[in-house]
């Protein structure tokens, strides 16, 4: 069975279910810090740490991909892209498409980041098209969505985040493996992470959600919390049922403070 999905300037299809169990995993964005030194310090030491029963992964500034890639090789270290183009090809400067980040041995890439929604203003439409575009080449989309203070505030969380998430799922072949990423805005690169309770209740929410969509989804669909995860913070949202895992930013540029977060993601 196959989906067609029209994008603004390609159309593409989805031959393949790429549905799996629930995962575990620690995410690493470093968005766009670092350097080849921090992966060639790093590497070598969370490829040592990588246990299967956790994915640990790596998504560093595009422009390391290739090292991070040669230095992971034969490690239990999976890497991914903080971002992809919605189109398979063209003239895009600056842009990439999910078939290179394929080739180049991406098991993932980031979509919909909150950075990337304001900054690019990019639209529940566009990172749903990313994210199709991504399985179809092969590549987990790691789908991010998140309300910010004001919609906290008003009482719109639900709200925003069922939209965010029915723009995906409209467009997703239904059961395609994928990870959602819930990543309160305001709690990124704040200090101020969202409780484990708060957090596990917006979860439990996404996890109906899906629900609605099949229930095969709600049960394989790892949801990963975003937002200000520390080394100190880590164990206490991890341990709540519906955090499969976290999607750590700053953090993840120490290494010492990653490799703590990534044996608080084992319980
Ligand atoms: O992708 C990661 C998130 O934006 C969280 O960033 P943070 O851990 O620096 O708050």
């Amino acid at each position: 069975m196959q989906i067609t999905i029209d994008s603004p300037d390609a159309t593409i299809s989805c031959p393949v279910n790429l549905a799996a169990p629930r995962a575990r995993m620690v995410v690493a964005n470093w968005k766009m810090f670092g350097n080849l030194a921090l992966c060639r310090e790093s590497l070598p030491r969370l490829a040592a740490a990588a246990m299967e029963s956790v994915e640990l992964v790596v998504c560093p500034p595009a422009p390391y991909l290739g090292e991070v890639g040669r230095l992971a090789s034969s490690s239990g270290v999976h890497y991914g892209a903080q971002d992809v183009a919605e189109v398979t090809h063209g003239a895009r400067t600056g842009e990439w498409s999910a078939d290179m980040l394929a080739e180049l041995g991406c098991r993932y890439a980031i979509v919909g980041h909150s950075e990337r929604r304001d900054r690019h203003r990019e639209c529940n439409q566009t990172v749903a098209v990313k994210a199709a575009m991504c399985i179809a080449a092969g590549v987990i989309p790691i789908v991010c969505v998140g309300e910010t203070m004001s919609d906290r505030e008003s009482g719109q969380t639900e709200v925003v985040l069922a939209e965010q998430l029915k723009a995906i799922l409209q467009l997703m072949k239904k059961n395609a493996m994928f990870v959602l990423a819930y990543e309160p805005v305001w709690a990124i690169g704040t200090g101020l992470a969202a409780t484990p309770e708060m957090a596990q209740d917006v979860h439990a929410f996404l996890r109906r959600q899906l629900a609605l969509f099949s229930s095969a989804w709600a049960e394989s669909v790892t949801i990963l919390y975003g937002g200000s995860v520390k080394a100190d913070n880590a164990a206490s949202l991890f341990a709540m049922p519906d955090i499969d895992g976290g999607l750590v930013g700053g953090a993840s540029l120490n290494v010492n403070d990653l490799l703590s977060i990534y044996k608080a993601a084992h319980i």
